[in-house]
């Protein structure tokens, strides 16, 4: 079965007057996993599609999306799976690929449907892209590790760039995910903006109970979002994109936009957060 669901865009005037509800309707993914399903978010940021596949014992195939207007969703379209699971199956351009938990498969323009299957549980991003790069397969130790932080300011972590500038090649689409160290639990603090280029987060890996506060607005007007697991968000280009856990947890984030310089970000000093 597959859902898509359409988000539009939000200029940052609107989002100062929303409320709760308001603000968790128009940035807040949720119940993207469930069994047996495949549940799509369609946004406007980019055309950037999020959303999961939990084949659950049985095989789930993603074909066409109506939204693009394409005869298969990847015509004109680049994707990135990241399995959140338990290991499991991803059929793509006639190839079948095992991703064990923390892998992540690019899949590039032109592979026709793709298939899910096993225990895994699959968080999918898709962006449009010009031209087709190879599929490939990246395991953790094929990642770009760069660490960021530290203990003193509770924010020691360890990011996988996956698909990025100087590693497996995309159109537009870069990808990976952040795992904090053990006590730390803030992420991308001092925050950033690039208005260049949006980006989601899925926030996984956090404990039955605990919740990450994630923050988000234009850095003199933050918000805040209450995420639990296996949870998404998305984030404007005008938007600062930070959070803090009450506990441990990992989350992927996903970009697209005018560049790819995972390092060209808009620092802002905490002091001139409001
Ligand atoms: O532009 C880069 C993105 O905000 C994230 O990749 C940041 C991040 O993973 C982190 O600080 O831990
Ligand atoms: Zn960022």
């Amino acid at each position: 079965m597959l859902t898509v669901t359409t988000l539009y865009a939000t200029d940052p005037e609107t989002a100062k007057g929303l409320d709760t509800a308001g603000i968790r309707d128009r940035f807040h993914v949720a119940e993207m996993f469930a069994e047996g399903e495949i549940r799509l978010t369609y946004t406007h940021y980019d055309r950037m599609i999020v959303g999961g596949a939990v084949p659950a014992g049985k095989e789930l195939t993603l074909d066409a999306v109506a939204e693009t207007g394409t005869e298969t969703w990847l015509a004109r379209r680049e994707a990135g799976i990241l399995n959140i699971g338990e290991t499991g199956t991803v059929t793509a351009g006639g190839e079948s690929y095992e991703l064990a938990r923390g892998d992540m498969l690019y899949i590039g323009l032109g592979a026709g449907p793709v298939s899910f299957a096993g225990p895994g549980r699959f968080y999918i991003v898709s962006t449009p892209a010009h031209k087709a790069y190879p599929t490939t397969l990246i395991k953790p130790e094929d990642a770009n590790e760069v660490k960021l932080g530290s203990a003193e300011t509770s924010n020691d972590r360890t990011i996988y760039q996956c698909i990025h500038e100087t590693g497996v090649q995309s159109c537009q689409l870069v990808m990976g995910y952040t795992k904090l160290h053990s006590g730390s639990v803030w992420n991308t603090m001092p925050a950033h903006t690039h208005d260049r280029r949006m980006e989601a987060y899925l926030y996984f890996d956090v404990a039955e109970g605990q919740r990450v506060f994630h923050l988000m607005g234009e850095a003199q007007e933050t918000r805040h979002i209450v995420m639990a697991s296996e949870e998404a968000v998305l984030s404007p280009p005008w938007s600062i994109h930070s959070g803090v856990g009450t506990g441990a947890y990992t989350f992927c984030w996903a970009m697209a936009g005018d560049n790819m310089a995972f390092t060209d970000m808009d620092m802002l000093a905490v002091a001139d957060l409001k």
